[in-house]
């Protein structure tokens, strides 16, 4: 499979997003990826449902939302109504993990768990069958533009095994401090998403730079 890039909305222009929305859907990207922090799991506050509402008819490619929220169960159904594909959930904020994918399947959307740096993927051992994705953080969540931790090569490497010796479908999605330095050690290592926000949106012209990860 085609590797996929999962521009980050969090480092757009707010002021424009429309335009910025459009540009997405213009450029080789393949999904929207759409960060939502409560002020509470991270240290950030970003955006919530009523702005994902707002673009959701313009957004012309598959709405990919990383909860950073504590309880994310108590939203499935406002995020699925809101636009959101893919429903993906800390596994540092679910109780009972089993449940949420469950619950987030039940409502039609795909199942992701997102891994912060400090999390082991075997953590994901009696799970991996379930889900469509697992996101590993490559950053402390709760910013764009900082810097990427080496220690996710191995990482993916280690959650490829797993996803082998399951048979599960999961891919693998990277989050944080993704750019033209990393991308190709990502690739080669088993990711098959990779998200970047800052890399895209400050660069000079950001279709050019998308269709440059794509073609990597
Ligand atoms: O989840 C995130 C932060 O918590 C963002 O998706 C991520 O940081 C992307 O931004 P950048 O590419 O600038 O690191
Ligand atoms: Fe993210």
């Amino acid at each position: 499979m085609k590797h996929l890039i999962a521009p980050s909305l969090l480092a757009a222009d707010f002021s424009n997003l429309s335009s910025e929305v459009d540009m997405i859907n213009k450029s080789e990207a393949d999904w929207f990826h759409l960060d939502i922090m409560d002020g509470v799991f991270v240290p950030n506050i970003s955006f919530g449902i009523p702005v994902l509402e707002s673009i959701k008819d313009k957004c012309k490619k598959p709405m990919d939302v990383h909860l950073m929220i504590v309880d994310p169960d108590r939203y499935i159904k406002a995020f699925k109504n809101a636009g959101a594909d893919i429903y993906n959930v800390h596994y540092e904020a679910c109780t009972h993990l089993h449940r949420t994918v469950q619950s987030i399947h039940k409502e039609g959307m795909k199942a992701g768990v997102t891994l912060n740096p400090h999390t082991p993927v075997a953590q994901l051992e009696e799970i991996i069958t379930d889900l469509d994705l697992v996101l590993l953080m490559s950053v402390n969540p709760g910013f764009g533009g900082q810097k990427f931790i080496e220690n996710t090569y191995p990482k993916i490497e280690r959650l490829k095994e797993l996803i082998l010796k399951k048979n599960s479908s999961a891919l693998i999605e990277v989050d944080g401090g993704v750019d033209n330095t990393n991308a190709r050690k990502l690739l080669d290592c088993g990711a098959d998403v990779l998200v970047a926000g800052s890399y895209v949106f400050k660069s000079k012209n950001p279709v050019q730079t998308i269709s440059l990860l794509k073609e990597i």
